[in-house]
């Protein structure tokens, strides 16, 4: 797992390290990481160092002293340097000496002959000739968006722009973009990932991202939260063994849809399917349907005629009447792992003895939108989704996996896991009760439930994508992409899984090798 550290975090982590190593030190060692990148993206776009053009935007803190050191290191491989200083009295003393005394050059962004926009000509030229601009507006400090000479200067670059830390502009915190902001191609930042990296608008606006241990990473605390990647999905996911039977890999019960809207019961049943290798029972109106779109799955009239299962899946479609409240008490009463989607947060929301009914030893895993969010919170989620879902599932003691571009799933004991997709494929209507029924397999199958939903939300997003561009096997692949429906996503499950799998063992192969 990846882990993510909050700006506080790492301002504690580096004051324990400055009783180490000079914070001097530790400046320019971040600084010579961020110059290591943007000679990597200078060679990548113009093919070498010496003789290109950079640009570096400069503001008030240490965040322009690792801009303007980076510059001294670039000039020195033989570029020439333009430090744009938004705030010349409070830039950074001694990374400007450093960049001066390697050659290269100072200008104010207000200086002398203004554009109509304010902007001086020296600056207006720098950014006009560069090959490259780097971003020492703002980093950990940052509070609200660019100031308007700094969005001003950032809206003028064409060329590619590496960020130092974190893209300027975007909150270092949750992610989110008030206003202007950076758009990086790459981000280096130091010590371990912070959730501006992960999280909202900041995921995308931070373009690549490379953390440099700058000697930080020992000084950090456990992370606030983490991310799984592909390595550890592909590892984790559940697989038939030699011993296995339709038994042993986990019974899951699937109580969706209805006689009107059966699609919510064919996609839900349809996933937990293809999720895992054990049995499938299904309960409810669209019992026709649902056997004659899935032959193998088991398929009554109601939850009281179902037969055991290890697991639930509810919610989809069963309404908010009384009917859809007796499939969700007897579900929440069985003692089984439940997840609960759509209709089932409603009638949460609306009802407060439906949780009485819960088992209090079987986990339950809610997945609310953000409107869903609202009903059960008595308010939408706000720009920090890490607290709004763990404070629901602290308080509800349940797992919230809060549904969004960056799906953000925290349990009772307070830990939280992302999801960031940084693509939006699977925005389609009914791709949610896809996700609930490879929960529901999961669960049955016996994944811890954090786990389950981090799994299953990111072989849900690769299902999209791998789907929007027509990898699944199927010919007609594009990189463009195209819009895809919830039915192709439920398609591309096993080749997601399939991906994830041979990453992981692609992975385990060297390591092997190695031991
Ligand atoms: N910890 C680490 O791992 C390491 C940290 N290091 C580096 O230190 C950086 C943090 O430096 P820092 O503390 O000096 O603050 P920083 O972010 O440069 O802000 C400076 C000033 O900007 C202002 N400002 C605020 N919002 C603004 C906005 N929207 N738009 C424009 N301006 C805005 C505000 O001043 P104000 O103008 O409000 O007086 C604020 O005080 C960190 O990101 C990393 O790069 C590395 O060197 C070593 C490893
Ligand atoms: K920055």
């Amino acid at each position: 797992m990846q882990g993510v550290w909050t700006p506080d975090q790492v301002r504690s982590a580096e004051h324990r390290l400055f009783a180490r190593v000079p914070e001097p030190t530790v400046m320019r060692r971040a600084a010579f990481a961020v110059a290591v990148q943007c000679a990597r993206l200078l060679t990548e776009r113009t093919g070498g160092v010496a003789g290109r053009r950079v640009a570096l935007l400069v503001g008030a803190g240490n965040n322009g002293g690792d801009a303007l050191w980076a510059g001294a290191f670039l000039r020195r491989r033989g570029a020439g340097v333009t430090a744009v200083l938004l705030a010349p009295d409070k830039a950074h003393e001694a990374g400007l000496e450093g960049l001066r005394r390697a050659g290269g050059r100072a200008v104010p962004a207000e200086g002398a002959n203004a554009d109509t926009a304010g902007i001086g000509s020296e600056a207006a030229d720098a950014l006009e000739r560069a090959d490259l601009v780097v971003d020492g507006i703002v980093g950990l400090a940052a509070r609200g968006p660019l100031r308007p000479v700094a969005a001003e200067l950032v809206r003028r670059v064409t060329v590619p722009l590496v960020s130092v830390d974190l893209p300027s502009g975007v909150d270092p915190m949750t992610g989110s973009v008030e206003g202007p902001a950076v758009s990086a191609d790459l981000t280096v930042t130091f010590g371990g990932l912070k959730p501006c990296h992960v999280l909202g608008a900041g995921a995308v606006r931070s373009g690549e991202v490379v953390v440099a241990g700058v000697g930080i990473t020992e000084e950090l605390p456990e992370p606030e939260f983490a991310l799984l990647d592909a390595v550890e999905v592909g590892e984790g996911w559940p697989i038939p063994g030699p011993e296995d039977d339709k038994y042993s890999t986990g019974v899951v019960g699937v109580a969706a849809g209805s006689a009107t809207y059966p699609g919510a019961a064919v996609l839900a049943t349809g996933a937990a399917v293809r999720a895992t290798a054990g049995m499938v029972r299904y309960a409810g109106p669209a019992a026709d349907e649902v056997r004659s779109a899935w032959p193998e799955v088991v398929a009554t009239g109601s939850v009281g005629d179902a037969g055991r299962v290890q697991a639930w899946s509810v919610g989809p479609g069963i309404g908010t009447g009384s009917s859809g409240r007796d499939v969700l008490r007897f579900v929440l009463e069985s003692g089984r792992p439940v997840c609960a989607d759509a209709d089932s947060i409603t009638l949460f929301a609306e009802d407060d003895t439906m949780w009485d009914a819960r088992d209090p030893d079987a986990p339950l895993v809610l997945t609310p939108h953000a409107g869903e969010f609202a009903r059960l919170a008595g308010e939408g989620p706000g720009a920090d989704r890490v607290a709004a879902a763990r404070g629901i599932a602290t308080s509800c003691n349940a797992f919230l996996l809060l549904k969004g571009n960056t799906t953000v799933i925290a349990a009772p004991d307070g830990r939280v896991l992302v999801n960031d997709a940084r693509q939006a494929w699977s925005a389609t209507a009914g791709s949610g009760d896809v996700l609930t029924g490879l929960i529901g397999a999961l669960l049955a199958a016996g994944v811890e439930p954090l786990l389950a939903c981090g799994y299953a939300t990111h072989v849900h997003s690769l299902a999209a994508e791998l789907a929007a561009h027509g990898k699944t096997g199927d010919g007609g692949r594009s990189e463009a992409g195209a819009p895809i429906g919830a039915s192709a996503l439920l398609a591309a499950v096993p080749a997601a899984v399939r991906a994830v799998r041979d990453t992981a063992l692609r992975t385990a192969a060297p390591r092997a090798a190695a031991s």
